[in-house]
């Protein structure tokens, strides 16, 4: 797995967030438009015009390849990219994950027409990423160190709406390096959909003890 530091401090990172997130605000909102979009062909096409000028300004300068996930010096990922939860993906839904006093991850989240897969419900692919992704999240901060998905076991309980929807997971035990994980979705009724999970942590990845010593190294470190 690549690992690098960035060199930005905390400052710059803010300052980059700031301008960031309100624009993949508003490309998560063109999606939605342009999927619920009644305007005629002639508006579409002018639209599409608009559009492929933005992306050529914003290709004038690129990353090779994924954004990948450094590091702050303080060892906090800044996975941008990502699918589920990166602050620079439009397609990520708008996931804001907090950490509970009792290990869980949480969360709320409005999901709209660009998750839909039944009519009206939410997609079964969207589910299992989400709870995959707070799965790995809950299991992750709670032993300080990044897990890998081994087993993930899904079960649909009844049909997901769209719209607000409350997540939660918790880990329920560790055999060595796996970590059994559970978690549900749910919207104002109750639960819909529940998955449990192994996460493996790599053989390789630095232990908990570890971390902490290379954060308050680094803490030490002069920008
Ligand atoms: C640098 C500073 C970092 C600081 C970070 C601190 C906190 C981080 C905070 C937040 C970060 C959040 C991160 C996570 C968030 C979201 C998660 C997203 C999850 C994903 O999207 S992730 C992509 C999909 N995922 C994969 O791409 C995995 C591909 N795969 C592999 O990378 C390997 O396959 C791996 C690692 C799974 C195992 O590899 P390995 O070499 O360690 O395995 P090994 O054989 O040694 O087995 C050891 C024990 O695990 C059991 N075991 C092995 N495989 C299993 C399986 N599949 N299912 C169930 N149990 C399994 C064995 O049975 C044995 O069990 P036992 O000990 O009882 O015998």
């Amino acid at each position: 797995m690549d690992f690098r530091l960035t060199d930005m401090t905390d400052e710059e990172i803010a300052q980059d967030l700031s301008v960031v997130e309100p624009l993949t605000d508003s490309v998560r909102d063109l999606i939605d438009a342009v999927i619920r979009t009644e305007v005629d062909a002639e508006h579409l096409i002018a639209a599409r015009e608009q559009i492929e000028a933005v992306v050529a300004s914003l290709r004038a300068e690129q990353k090779p390849g994924s954004y990948g996930v450094p590091f702050t010096k303080k060892l906090h990922g800044m996975p941008y990219g990502n699918a589920a939860v990166g602050k620079r993906n439009a397609i990520a839904p708008p996931l804001e994950i907090e950490h509970q006093a009792d290990g869980s991850a949480t969360s709320k989240v409005v999901l709209g027409a660009a998750y839909e897969g039944p009519a009206g419900l939410v997609h079964g692919g969207i589910s299992a990423m989400l709870l995959d992704q707070l799965l790995g999240e809950a299991v992750s901060r709670q032993h300080g160190i990044p897990c890998f998905t081994g087993t993930l076991t899904m079960t649909y309980l009844r049909p997901t709406p769209l719209g607000a929807l409350r997540l939660r997971a918790e880990t329920t035990g560790n055999s060595g390096r796996k970590y059994f994980v559970r978690a549900e979705i749910c919207d104002a009724d109750g639960p819909t959909v529940t998955a449990e999970a192994i996460m493996v942590a790599p053989a390789n990845f630095p232990r908990h003890e570890e971390l902490q010593r290379l954060r308050a190294q680094l803490a030490e470190a002069p920008e």
